[in-house]
């Protein structure tokens, strides 16, 4: 029997990583290949002719899995209903803006955007948050949509992790599926601490620690590291836009995982609220590894930890506690 459609929110739609996320929901690669979906699409009143022509095209495209369209620049008509929602909407830094300006304008939007969630989406609605800065938008659409349970909200770095696992796919010249278990630490933003100390490659003779294949450290605790964290400048460097087809693939891996479960063996790396694992302090979004089985993330526990990594845990840590406390200063 034919599976009922899953309803999925897209905030900022008629944007970058919009235009390149839509058509992959719409051919399965998120929710799988016997999943129909109807896809609700948000975006401003400014941006709504162009979300108009996205609609366009996804009908132009005759995607055999979508079953509906809402596009729309109403909050409670785009929220009504949906199960998953990826929230990519927010306002960009301008020439001339201070962090704080840029804070101030996307913490509001994620405040009353919480408060649309909260009353509108089904229960068990999956949150993932895309628009920077990614993890302190979460925090706060979590702590103003206190019905939604705190597991449900998440943020994104798979893209970190997506990206630490090419570079070392790279460096050793395997295939990217032969490299697993990379984590990122902290915030998405360049404190992030990107950590193969746990992180494996397939080989003919089984699987090795990348830090032996590697067999540099240098390399792995300099260069490999600040690659990682500049990523996201080095595309905007490039292409003076910011990331948007691996920001919208690692979206739909991040929600794969989570809704159909993570392989055997294998974790990921996902922003959720923190529990104090790790010593990290509790009421953080802050990227763990973790895995995914019947819906739900669970930390991966047990990991030893070095002092270079501690100290890195702890600086990216730091970080999100310093923008915890300025999204609250402009809210209030
Ligand atoms: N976490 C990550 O890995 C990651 C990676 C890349 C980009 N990003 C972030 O994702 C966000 C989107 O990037 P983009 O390149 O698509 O930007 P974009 O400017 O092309 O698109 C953003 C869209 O959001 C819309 N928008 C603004 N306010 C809104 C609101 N209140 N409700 C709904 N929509 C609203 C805009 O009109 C625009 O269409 C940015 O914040 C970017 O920094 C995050
Ligand atoms: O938009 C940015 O500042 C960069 C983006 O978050 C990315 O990681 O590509």
């Amino acid at each position: 029997m034919a599976k009922e459609p899953v309803r999925v929110l897209v905030t900022g739609a008629a944007g970058q990583i919009g235009y390149a996320l839509v058509p992959m929901i719409a051919r399965g690669v998120m929710l799988g290949a016997d999943q129909p979906v109807i896809l609700h699409m948000l975006d401003i009143p400014p941006a709504a002719e162009a979300l108009n022509g996205v609609k366009m095209e996804l009908l132009d495209a005759a995607f055999p899995l979508l079953k509906g369209i809402v596009a729309t620049t109403d909050v409670v008509e785009a929220c009504t209903g949906v199960s998953v929602a990826v929230m990519v909407g927010g306002f960009p830094r301008k020439d001339g803006m201070e962090r704080k300006d840029v804070m101030s304008k996307n913490v509001s939007i994620y405040k009353s955007q919480a408060s649309a969630l909260e009353a509108h989406a089904a229960p068990s609605c999956k949150v993932l948050v895309v628009a920077n800065p990614a993890n302190t938008n979460a925090l706060i659409l979590k702590e103003f949509a206190p019905s939604i349970p705190e597991k449900n909200i998440t943020c994104l770095t798979r893209l970190d992790h997506n990206r630490a696992l090419g570079q070392i796919a790279e460096k050793l010249n395997v295939q990217v599926t032969d490299v697993r278990n990379a984590i990122i630490w902290g915030n998405h933003s360049s404190t992030q601490y990107p950590d193969v100390n746990h992180a494996t490659v397939k080989t003919p003779s089984g699987e090795k620690p990348v830090r032996e294949l590697v067999a540099d450290d240098e390399w792995l605790n300099t260069e490999f590291i600040s690659t990682v964290q500049q990523r996201g400048a080095a595309i905007i460097k490039a292409r003076k836009q910011s990331s948007a087809l691996s920001a919208a693939s690692s979206a739909c891996d991040h929600i794969r995982d989570w809704v159909l479960g993570t392989p055997e063996g294998t974790y990921v790396s996902m922003g959720v609220y923190s529990d104090g694992s790790y010593g990290v302090p509790a009421g953080l979004i802050y990227s763990f590894p973790v895995t995914c089985s019947g819906g739900e993330w669970t930390i991966v526990q047990g990991l030893p930890i070095d002092e270079f990594s501690r100290k890195k845990m702890d600086a990216t840590a730091q970080e999100l506690s310093e923008e915890k406390t300025l999204a609250y200063s402009c809210l209030n």
